[in-house]
């Protein structure tokens, strides 16, 4: 005789609500079933490794079988099985009611958010069904129940002869959801969501090969993360990447296999992708991580795992301290979720650490490839800015074809030097020939070369590195420890210009260069140029500005320092030539042409038109003042 039980009053509104979800949620059911399944196997073995009198089963496995005649999707599983009161407990009430937020999300009518907030569970199939039954059998008991509802207010048990335990849910599909009796529909929701499930899914109706009336097992990797990292081969990690990435093939550059107990549950594979679509122009990698809790699916390409600057990486995280079926956003503001990102980020960046130290070849090529994504960290990640800048390499005027990393930067600092200085260009021999470099070239220090203007940007938001801070050779700031006292050449340096021609000097180059100057000073730090560019303290260095001017026609580059070497022949020269005030314009000229020179060899471009009539008067002059008399 079939008993009758009314279900708790929140269940029935639950069900009310579910019944009105959105088409594009009641894949979750199927999800939410199997995973049921997959716990009630989970149970069992657990069940038959600790109890002797329950019988190892080596055959546990979930079988899902659409059937169109009969409008039906079952899900079965050969697991531990519920007894009758099992039934009562389980299926009559739930866990979360009477919670301040389940009773609100009951009020609130929308069924939406409350799928999202809340683990709807077993509920969830009247997403997809009008009635359900359960057929179930314990592992403790002879006999089988059945439990009928149609997802009003009440539910039926009734006694049932099963011949195994274990349990089958069978979906009566509504009419707007008769596409769960489709076994390709099955296949593909199977495969989205239940993929990493630890048991085999059979799908029944489907052949491997597509054709119709057989058995096909759905859920074909392994699940590799869960297995101890010694016992993973190559060949499987290539596999798994292949499958999670797409790029069948390919090896992956290097691999994080996680297995944490504390501070939280974590088990997980991060991989690097070999190449960088991003660099080749294909547009920002969108994809993210997979999140499982318990080996079932919670979220695809889950995004919000990792921070920004790691989103090159594939891989999976299974975490059993994380709620199952919760809405992207409420995963994302869930503390454990949260706590998962922060472990991971500085796993995966002492992981880099580890390959920068121990692989410096294969540290490289990574960087090569996705060190311009990894620096804007140093910007937007304030926890791990330090670590981040440990990671970044640069390379040298000392050694232009080989990159390092900040720590040797310090490590090969001369004496009395307290700063890091830094240059943008390309080219190491054409930037030591820049007039700026003189004073640290004839210093021998190192300078490190930034091939890309963004590096400016990380090393002005990193300010200092080892208490050392990061000063552009382009800046007045630059602190140069003394010339090498033993050095000959201090001794055979030219004497500097007479003070006062050199004053009369430095008046005539103010007067042609106006206000385009910041400043114009005599300087001791040049060698062999007559003069060079500085930018005021803090100020932007030429590379920077050629590209916020290429960004926006109204920048107006910010007025720099000209400074003149008072040992250089040119200027003893003009210094000279300045008692005669006839002499004047000439003077002028000459300022007006060191200060275009300086702005070439600083990347900049002065007036073309200006700059060529100047050099051809010069060359007539300097044309006129030669004899064609031969001696
Ligand atoms: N296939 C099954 N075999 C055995 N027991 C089951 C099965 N499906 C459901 N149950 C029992 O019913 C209970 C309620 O299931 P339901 O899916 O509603 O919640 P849950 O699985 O406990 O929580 P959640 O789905 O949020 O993780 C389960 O805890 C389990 O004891």
């Amino acid at each position: 005789m079939a008993e009758t039980h009314e279900f708790q009053s929140d269940i029935a509104k639950l069900l009310r609500l579910l019944s009105q979800s959105l088409y594009q949620n009641r894949e979750v059911a199927v999800r939410e079933l199997v995973s049921n399944a997959s716990d009630a196997l989970d149970k069992y073995r657990l069940l038959s490794l600790r109890e002797e009198d329950v019988p190892t089963a080596d055959d546990l496995q979930i079988v899902v079988t659409p059937d169109a005649e009969a409008k039906t999707l079952t899900i079965a599983d050969n697991g531990v099985g519920m007894t009758h009161d099992d039934l009562i407990e389980n299926l009559g009430t739930i866990a979360h009611s009477g919670t301040e937020g389940f009773s609100q999300g009951l009020e609130g009518n929308d069924a939406d958010s409350l799928i999202g907030q809340f683990g709807v569970g077993f509920y969830a199939a009247f997403m997809l069904a009008e009635s359900v039954e359960v057929r179930t059998r314990s592992y403790r008991e002879e006999g089988g129940w059945k439990w009928t509802s149609a997802g009003t207010g009440s539910f039926e048990i009734d006694q049932i002869a099963m011949p195994e335990h274990g349990t089958e849910v069978v979906l009566h599909l509504r009419d707007d959801a008769k596409d769960f009796a489709d076994p390709q529909r099955v296949e593909y929701v199977l495969k989205r969501y239940s993929s990493f499930v630890p048991h085999p899914i059979r799908l029944a109706g489907l052949s491997s090969d597509g054709e119709p009336g057989e058995t096909l097992h759905v859920n074909d990797q392994p699940p590799i993360w869960v297995e101890p990292k010694g016992s993973v081969t190559p060949e499987q990690h290539r596999q798994f990447f292949g499958y999670l990435s797409g790029q069948v093939g390919a090896n992956p550059l290097w691999n994080l296999h996680l297995s944490l107990d504390s501070p939280l549950e974590i088990k997980s594979i991060l991989y690097c992708p070999p190449m960088n679509p991003e660099l080749m122009g294909l547009g920002r990698a969108e994809h993210g991580l997979h999140l499982c809790a318990r080996r079932v699916l919670v979220q695809s390409d889950c995004d919000k795992l990792l921070p920004e600057y790691l989103r090159f990486l594939y891989g999976l995280v299974d975490s059993s301290d994380l709620p199952l079926n919760v809405s992207r956003q409420a995963l994302q503001d869930d503390t454990v979720f949260r706590k998962i990102r922060q472990v991971l980020t500085g796993k995966v960046l002492s992981r880099l650490s580890k390959l920068a130290e121990n692989e410096p070849k294969t540290y490289q090529e990574f960087y090569e490839q996705f060190g311009t994504t990894l620096r804007e960290g140093v910007a937007t990640d304030n926890v791990n800015r330090d670590k981040i800048a440990e990671l970044l390499r640069f390379r040298t005027i000392d050694a232009p074809d080989e990159m390092s990393g900040l720590k040797a930067y310090v490590e090969g600092m001369k004496e009395g030097q307290t700063q890091i200085f830094h240059v943008g260009g390309r080219d190491a021999e054409a930037v030591k020939r820049r007039p700026t470099l003189e004073a640290f070239t004839a210093r021998g220090l190192n300078v490190l070369l930034l091939t890309d203007p963004v590096d400016e940007i990380v090393l002005s938001t990193l300010d200092e590195y080892d208490g050392k801070k990061f000063v552009s050779v382009e800046s007045a700031e630059a602190d140069l420890p003394p010339l090498p006292e033993s050095d000959d050449e201090k001794d055979d340096r030219p004497e500097p210009a007479a003070p006062a021609g050199l004053e009369a000097v430095l008046g005539l180059f103010r007067e042609a260069l106006g206000d385009e100057t910041e400043e114009i000073r005599q300087t001791d730090k040049l060698t062999g140029s007559p003069c060079r560019l500085v930018t005021p303290g803090g100020g932007l260095s030429p590379q920077l500005q050629s590209v916020l001017g290429a960004n926006d026609k109204n920048f107006k580059p910010p007025k720099r320092i000209l400074e003149v070497n008072p040992r250089h022949p040119l200027v003893r020269r003009l210094a000279d030539l300045s008692v005669n005030a006839q002499n004047g314009d000439f003077i002028k000229s000459c300022g007006r042409q060191l200060f275009d020179n300086a702005l070439l060899m600083s990347g900049m471009v002065p007036d073309p038109t200006e700059l060529a009539a100047r050099a051809e008067r010069f060359m007539t002059d300097a044309a006129g003042a030669k004899s064609s008399v031969i001696l």
